[in-house]
């Protein structure tokens, strides 16, 4: 019988707070996160963002005791899918592949090369495709498939998005539904989906789907759930002096406690594991915004973490991607026609809005902010809010 492996693709978290500063710098470092029109300012921006961004950063994760849970939770839902598909005849190996910490994307890849995988699926546990996730991911194993000639032989598919997948809808409408009917009166009870932002630029000049797959699955989450609530889709998480996709969160909760929402049961629509966003985030910060502005009843359903219904829609998609012709990585990389993945010859967005030009006028600045709040320890960058 061939090996069968699955590669679980998810972002990674600091283990523990001295992990933060480094995991950081690897985040910052990648062009799909902050995109630069000159490659040799990555990496020093990248070190000084997450130098400034660390002690905030750390502070966050020890109010959810001092790392993030997103590995553990991940293998978890890898022995539970690994299980799933035993019982239904399907023997697979799993492996863990996080792109900013460990096990990193490459041991993960060197792993399946040694155990002589033969057919491997690439399922990336973001439901909706983004550039800055899935596409960063996909984009690091285009580079790994190029130079390692080990990786030739074996027959791998990719699953760019999934969050059609009907048993995933399932399992987000559970956990809703558990929460609306924690309220006083289930039906009058405002649902409000928090979906991770992104950069606006990413959606209207890189062509990233992100935003229109967020509202397409927010859409059929509310379709499935089948119940009469009132619902708002935000988008949370925003880093950086750019806009992002609107409205955001904060602004959100403000509005429906104006206009006298009480009872509100928080989605976290972009995740499938419990992190710092839905507990740091969403259950400490949004949480005190949505009380003081008067919403008394905050809720928050779950995220899907290893629901049984859940593990099945991860099955289902590891069933169907081996039994259906494969898509490569090149494809799912360039899946729409308009999306621009970085190193791109004819790129024109970054942190700013639009034209090559106005790229370099702007790195220009962020260079010198950069040179001045090395030497001073102010500067442009902390003022206007990217460091913080
Ligand atoms: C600066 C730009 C960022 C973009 C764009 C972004 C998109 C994005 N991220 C996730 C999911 C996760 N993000 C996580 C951590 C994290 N993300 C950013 C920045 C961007 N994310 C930072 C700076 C951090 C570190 C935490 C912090 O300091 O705020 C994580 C890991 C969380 C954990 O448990 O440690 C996840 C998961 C999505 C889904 C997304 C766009 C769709
Ligand atoms: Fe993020
Ligand atoms: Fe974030």
């Amino acid at each position: 019988m061939s090996r069968v492996g699955v590669l679980l693709l998810n972002l990674g978290g600091p283990d523990k707070l001295e992990d933060v500063g480094p995991f950081l710098y690897n985040l910052f470092s990648d062009p799909e996160i902050i995109r630069l029109p000159f490659r040799w300012l990555q990496k020093p921006l990248a070190w000084f963002i997450a130098s400034r961004r660390t002690t905030t950063s750390q502070a966050n994760y020890k109010q959810i005791g001092g790392g993030s849970p997103l590995r553990r939770i991940t293998e978890e839902q890898g022995q539970a899918l690994k299980q799933h598909l035993g019982n239904l005849g399907q023997e697979v190996d799993i492996y863990v592949g996080m792109r900013y910490w460990h096990p990193y994307t490459e041991e993960a890849i060197a792993q399946i090369a040694a155990d002589n995988i033969e057919h491997l699926v690439i399922l990336p546990l973001y439901p909706q495709f983004s550039i800055s996730t899935s596409g960063s991911s996909f984009r690091l194993l285009e580079k790994l498939w190029r130079e390692k000639p080990e990786l030739q032989p074996i027959d791998y598919t990719v699953i760019p998005s999934w969050y059609k997948e009907p048993s995933y809808l399932q399992a987000m409408a559970q956990l809703i539904a558990q929460e609306l009917d924690q309220c006083p009166n289930p039906d009058e009870a405002h649902i409000f989906f928090s979906a991770h932002g992104v950069p606006k630029s990413y959606v209207e000049e890189a062509g990233d789907p992100y935003e229109q797959e967020i509202e397409e699955c927010t859409a059929l989450i509310m379709q499935t759930l089948n119940r009469p609530n009132l619902y708002t889709l935000a988008y949370q998480s925003r880093v950086g002096p750019v806009e992002w996709l609107q409205p955001y969160t904060e602004d959100a909760l403000r509005q429906l406690g104006a206009e006298g929402v009480k009872d509100l049961v928080v989605v976290p629509i972009s995740f499938v594991s419990e992190h710092i966003e839905t507990l740091q985030e969403i259950d400490i910060e949004y949480r005190e915004i949505a009380e003081e502005s008067g919403i008394h009843n905050f809720r928050r359903a779950a995220a899907p973490n290893t629901h049984p219904v859940f593990i099945k829609a991860l099955a289902d998609l590891v069933i169907d991607a081996l039994n259906n012709p494969s898509f490569k990585l090149s494809q799912a990389a360039q899946m729409k026609k308009r999306v621009k993945m970085y190193p791109q010859e004819n790129w024109e967005w970054g942190m700013t809005t639009s034209a090559e030009v106005w790229n370099g006028r702007i790195a220009m600045l962020g260079f010198i902010a950069l040179v001045i709040e090395i030497v001073t320890g102010h500067g442009l960058l902390h003022i206007i809010g990217l460091l913080q």
